[in-house]
């Protein structure tokens, strides 16, 4: 690939002088590599700016690798002390670093792989397709790629998301629109008419003579409809078979474990503030949250930005399944600290809505992900939410924060993002 960084005892070094022709040449490493987002293209004023700067976020610094707290969930199930410890084991967890490992979670690592491979074939579909409005008909703008408003490298992100809102999820599923279309035909032109037909005493030798007609007519159809996505897969230099072996039932599945688990632990967590059991419940509803699938393509420069830029979740809290790539990081008493993975557990983190209900005493931690030069990584993100008319108002008194609706905190960071390049965040709400 294009851009050229040289080692240097500071780390990755642009040359600048070789940044022209390598355009070029981008061009046609990107025509070869369709699935990539043309990175370089859209972002080379930024890069070419900064190969000038002095200062650049520097992301590789020999950083200290951390195992987060680990928290068992089967001993939730062993008995009322054991049960007892195990929550609040979570709840200093969340005081202390925000973030917590669980395992025996009772998502299966069958599901977690199936996942894995799911987002694999989303992302390894052509970017003309996956930047499409409707690609796997979800929302607009549910593919990202890189920042679209990124100024500096600093708040460039080297990666491609998809984000899929859980009430988005049963429109992805081509197939059930296959079939739906088939029951409803056979519902309406078949089943009914032949219901219809018996009951007014139709001649019983025209009515498989009629099924018979539609069921012709319903399978041409099918075919024909087959016949044109397979034509538009074509065209984009589809494989066909990865499309037709899409799935995702697979990303519903996972996406209704998460949220059972989200729901949970959220739950766990408010016994130790005295915050009403059926708070979530009452707030959140599954299409509230979201599933985000994250991929990180090798970077030529991961000394000079990021995989995702520091943030934090906007939700109650997140669940993240990773691989074993690692690079997530979180900021500790003030250091970056490396999150080391474990093949067997999830990784959970406390979000923005989740610190103003509990008054400031769990913590929604900044992290953010590094960037890799060699290997590519996947991650998936759970956030969360409540519904967007809910009011967050801390549980204890006197509050921190202002109380505010997940609207109005989507619009101030909306706003606050076109401003500033940053979401601002919960400082936003502080009384
Ligand atoms: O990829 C990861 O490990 C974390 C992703 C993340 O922080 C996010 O999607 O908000
Ligand atoms: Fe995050």
């Amino acid at each position: 690939m294009s851009l050229h960084c040289q080692k240097s005892a500071k780390g990755d070094k642009m040359n600048t002088h070789k940044f022209k022709a390598d355009i070029h040449q981008d061009r046609e490493d990107s025509e070869a590599m369709a699935i990539e987002p043309p990175f370089f293209e859209k972002y080379k004023a930024i890069l070419q700016s900064s190969a000038n700067e002095k200062e650049k976020p520097s992301t590789v610094e020999g950083f200290e690798e951390l195992e987060l707290p680990l928290i068992d969930l089967s001993h939730l199930n062993l008995g009322p002390l054991e049960r007892q410890e195990c929550i609040e084991k979570m709840g200093q967890a969340a005081i202390e670093w925000g973030f917590f490992q669980i395992v025996n979670h009772a998502v299966p690592d069958e599901l977690l792989n199936r996942l894995k491979q799911e987002q694999i074939k989303v992302f390894q579909q052509p970017f003309d397709k996956k930047s499409e409005n409707n690609f796997l008909n979800l929302s607009v703008q549910s593919y990202r790629w890189g920042n679209p408003l990124a100024t500096s490298l600093r708040n460039l992100s080297w990666s491609e998301a998809l984000h899929i809102s859980l009430k988005d999820i049963s429109k992805m599923d081509e197939y059930n629109k296959l079939r739906y279309f088939f029951s409803l035909y056979y519902l309406y032109y078949i089943i009914f008419p032949t219901i219809v037909g018996l009951h007014y005493q139709m001649p019983s030798a025209m009515a498989p003579c009629c099924c018979l007609r539609h069921l012709i007519s319903v399978t041409v159809a099918c075919l024909t409809q087959c016949a044109f996505e397979f034509a538009s897969d074509r065209q984009h230099g589809l494989n066909f078979n990865l499309i037709r072996q899409h799935d995702p039932s697979t990303i519903e599945e996972y996406a209704e474990k998460a949220n059972f688990l989200a729901q949970r632990l959220a739950e766990y967590l408010a016994q130790n503030l005295g915050i009403k059991a059926n708070y979530f419940q009452e707030n959140c509803s599954p299409s509230s949250s979201s599933l985000r699938m994250n991929r990180y393509p090798p970077c030529p420069c991961p000394s000079m930005m990021f995989g995702i830029i520091p943030h934090t979740d906007t939700d109650f809290l997140t669940i993240v399944s990773q691989d074993q790539v690692g690079g997530l990081q979180l900021k500790r008493n003030g250091r970056w600290v490396s999150v080391k993975p474990n093949p067997k557990a999830l990784v959970v983190n406390i979000g923005d809505f989740y610190q103003a209900l509990s008054n400031g005493v769990y913590k929604s931690i900044t992290h953010r992900v590094i960037a890799n030069q060699e290997t590519e990584r996947y991650s998936a993100a759970y956030f969360y939410c409540p519904t967007y008319e809910t009011v967050i108002e801390s549980c204890s008194k006197p509050s921190l924060y202002k109380k505010f609706s997940f609207k109005e905190y989507r619009e101030q960071i909306q706003k606050d993002v076109k401003a500033t390049g940053d979401k601002v965040g919960l400082s936003r709400f502080l009384l």
